[in-house]
């Protein structure tokens, strides 16, 4: 067994402040007794701000989260998924990564997804997003020994695209992350039923930290999340859920699990070949 904190946070979107959010947080989450600690997407920053954006952000290797992220992963002897940061690239059109980044119990880097698919979507006549005029997409699906367990990364808006769980899992995955910054009015009506079926679909275990509230910025448009952190375990029930506010959740994580739900439904391993549908033309 193996016990996991999910940081719920209301980021900011001055990088230095949110550092001493996490600090806080990972203080809190190791006194609970968490060997990791999964936190939301855009941690170091989250902001409405393109310029407000590229006046803060940095390199991976100068970034202030990540440097106090593998500090506190060493000082606690933990482990720490960054669910994401935004960081600068060197890309001559100016395009963040959206960044997953796994640190080990003495502070070394373990792995890092570029998060593949962009939330372009008109949601309704208020909540447009535009991810891709200001992240480049990932391109490679990543998976990383975890204390928790074999674990596949994803971030936010990839929930929707079920075949990279699957492709996941069907290379070991045994625990699946899900940071993210959801948007309140999707995920009022999607963000639990997508993460359960994700678990159920593959047999394992979903962990899914999120951003909540209104973010306090300094410019641009304001941002609001959703909230509402959970863990799912393999079979689909939630093992640890979040409300509106920032604060922590725990779960305990049991692959014996992986292998029961597994064992009484081997979807995992069926799937067959067919044709591709014929429609009528
Ligand atoms: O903006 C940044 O700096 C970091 N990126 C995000 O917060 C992204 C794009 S706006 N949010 C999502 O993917 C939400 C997906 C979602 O809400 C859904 O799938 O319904």
């Amino acid at each position: 067994m193996t016990r996991v904190a999910l940081v719920q946070l209301c980021a900011t979107d001055d990088p230095g402040r949110n550092a001493e959010l996490l600090r806080d947080a990972a203080g809190a989450a190791v006194a609970g007794g968490a060997r990791l600690i999964a936190t939301p997407e855009v941690t170091n920053c989250i902001s409405g701000s393109r310029s407000h954006q590229s006046a803060v952000l940095r390199p991976e290797d100068e970034d202030i989260v990540v440097a106090e992220a593998r500090a506190l992963a060493a000082r606690h002897g933990v482990e720490i998924l960054l669910g994401s940061v935004a960081v600068t690239t060197g890309d001559a059109d100016g395009r963040f990564a959206n960044r997953s980044i796994l640190i080990d119990d003495r502070g070394g880097i373990v792995a890092r997804y570029d998060k593949i698919h962009m939330f372009d979507v008109e949601i309704d006549a208020t909540e447009t997003y535009r991810e891709s005029s200001a992240y480049r997409p990932g391109e490679r699906a990543v998976l990383a020994p975890s204390v928790a367990g074999l674990l596949g990364m994803t971030i936010c808006y990839d929930l929707r695209f079920p075949h990279l769980y699957r492709a996941l899992a069907q290379a070991g995955a045994m625990v699946l992350s899900v940071p993210a910054a959801f948007s309140p009015v999707t995920g009022a009506s999607h963000w639990e039923v997508l993460l359960r079926a994700r678990a159920i679909e593959t047999g394992c275990y979903v962990i899914a930290p999120a951003q909540c509230g209104t973010h306090p910025t300094t410019r641009g448009r304001v941002r609001r999340s959703y909230g509402h952190s959970l863990a799912v375990a393999p079979w689909g029930e939630v093992i640890a859920r979040m409300g509106d506010a920032p604060g922590i959740a725990f779960a305990e994580i049991d692959l014996e699990a992986v292998a029961d739900a597994r064992r009484r439904v081997p979807s995992l391993a069926g799937d067959r070949r067919f044709s591709p549908p014929e429609g009528l033309s």
